[in-house]
């Protein structure tokens, strides 16, 4: 196990480039479960999810050649092995080899997905999608039986905008039979992505993006070469860290359209912030203002920034209200932040933040993927020397993190951690 250390107050200049998104990444590897030939995807981030699917699509007997960017995917002998346990448990987006292979084989057995712990992340509406198309659902002893005769196009309305339901819908109906329309679907740039592989591999999808999608199945889908987008959780992390202790950062390999809820929030804080075609320039401003953010859908402010931007608050005069509308429960960083002398207090699904507050370096873990990156975030601000512990975590989603931060300026680094530490952290 290993933790990061970083000592604070350096500031950040120079460019940062941006990898590929991990939410594309982890459905466009099970998507290619659905072809019949190699799929090869480029510019895939080399984080810990993508690996671990990678070890998925091998357990049920494909290939999967990655060299830490591209990878080249051969579903061809892929068996509809059942995954009940094990790897699936260590991500979220496992979820995806349900739809994948179902659509596939008609048949799949899959263990509930892991992820980040952000309060109860139920899946009934990717299992209603599942059901409307004909499958036949159950949950036993904490893995999910589907099985079809065969999959027949529906009409199936959302109750809750969700982007893994969208995806999974999406995947087990490209080679249903007829036609299937997802009403109130979620309209993130990932499903964008992922419709745009799928129609590459023959599929016939319309709207992706939009909250109606269309979809008529094929019989067959085949393979084919993809580029993946940017990661715009990543490319707002590291706008996030410029505006916290930036002079000039450029932010390189970014769809700037992708990222306009947080470019207005930082330009509302008084952050000066240019962009072109595929980068952002931030340089920060010594006396930020407080704003009150609330997260929303795409393309509102996103909850996997809202735990980075809370750090960067408390550099802020004045008090600022955040609102997690996605996820009311995800403040688990806001103890850690606190730690490190951070003046914070959470009521119900708001971190109420008042600043500016000089943090202080201190040993601290992250829970989850982004509270790691607020603490992160945390450390560049603080006084001193702050540990994270918990970097399985950031692993997940964030590819060279510790090399890219250097790279611009930060002292920050990885180390061993000693038995007594990992004791210690386990029993925090
Ligand atoms: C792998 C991946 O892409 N993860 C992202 C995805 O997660 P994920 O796809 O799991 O998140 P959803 O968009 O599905 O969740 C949105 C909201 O809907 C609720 N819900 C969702 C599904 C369902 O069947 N029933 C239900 O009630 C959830 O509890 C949550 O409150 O979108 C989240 C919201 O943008 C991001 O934080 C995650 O980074
Ligand atoms: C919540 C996240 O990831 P996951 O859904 O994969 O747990 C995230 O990327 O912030």
């Amino acid at each position: 196990m290993e933790k990061i250390k970083i000592i604070g107050g350096d500031p950040l200049q120079g460019m940062v480039k941006v990898s590929g998104a991990k939410n594309s990444a982890v459905a466009l590897i099970p998507a290619t479960i659905l072809a019949d030939s190699p799929v090869t995807i480029e510019g895939l981030p080399n984080i810990s999810d993508v690996r671990i699917l990678g070890d998925l699509i091998e357990e049920i007997g494909g290939t999967f050649h990655f060299d830490g960017k591209k990878a080249v995917i051969d579903p061809s002998n892929m068996v509809p092995m059942p995954l009940p346990n094990g790897k699936v448990k260590k991500l979220r987006a496992s979820y995806y080899l349900m739809g994948a292979m179902l659509g596939r084989f008609k048949k799949a057995v899959v263990g509930l997905p892991g992820g980040c712990h952000l309060g109860p992340r139920p899946i009934d509406q990717h299992i209603k999608g599942f059901e409307a198309l004909g499958a036949k659902v159950t949950n036993e002893q904490g893995a999910i039986y589907l099985r079809a005769e065969e999959l027949r196009g529906a009409r199936i309305f959302l109750d809750v905008v969700s982007v893994g339901a969208t995806i999974n819908i999406m995947l087990a109906a490209v080679r249903a039979k007829g036609r299937t329309i997802i009403e109130n679907a979620a309209k993130e740039p990932e499903i964008i992505d992922v419709a745009t592989l799928l129609s590459n591999m023959g599929a016939n999808i319309k709207g992706a993006g939009t909250d109606v999608i269309r979809i008529d199945g094929v019989e067959k889908l085949s393979g084919c070469r993809h580029s993946i987008i940017p990661d715009r959780i990543e490319a707002g992390t590291y706008m996030i860290a410029a505006a916290a202790m930036g002079k000039e950062v450029i932010i390189d390999n970014v769809i700037p359209q992708h990222v306009e809820s947080l470019i207005a929030k930082l330009r509302e804080m008084g952050v000066h912030i240019e962009t072109s075609d595929d980068q952002i320039l931030v340089s920060s401003n010594p006396d930020l203002k407080a704003v009150d953010v609330k997260t929303l859908v795409y393309p509102g402010f996103p909850t996997d920034l809202q735990q980075p931007f809370t750090s960067l608050l408390t550099k802020a005069r004045g008090t600022s209200v955040v609102t997690d509308t996605i996820y009311s429960a995800r403040f688990k960083h806001i103890d850690e932040l606190r730690r490190m002398n951070a003046n914070i207090k959470v009521e119900g699904c708001s971190a109420i933040i008042t600043g500016p507050s000089q943090l202080q370096g201190a040993k601290v873990k992250a829970s989850d993927l982004r509270a790691g990156a607020a603490l992160v975030i945390a450390g560049l601000m603080a006084e001193g020397l702050t540990e994270i512990a918990g970097v399985e975590h950031i692993d997940r989603g964030y590819s060279n993190l510790v090399e890219k931060l250097a790279g611009i300026g930060a002292t920050i680094w990885r180390e061993k951690m000693t038995d007594e530490e990992i004791e210690q952290v386990k029993n925090a």
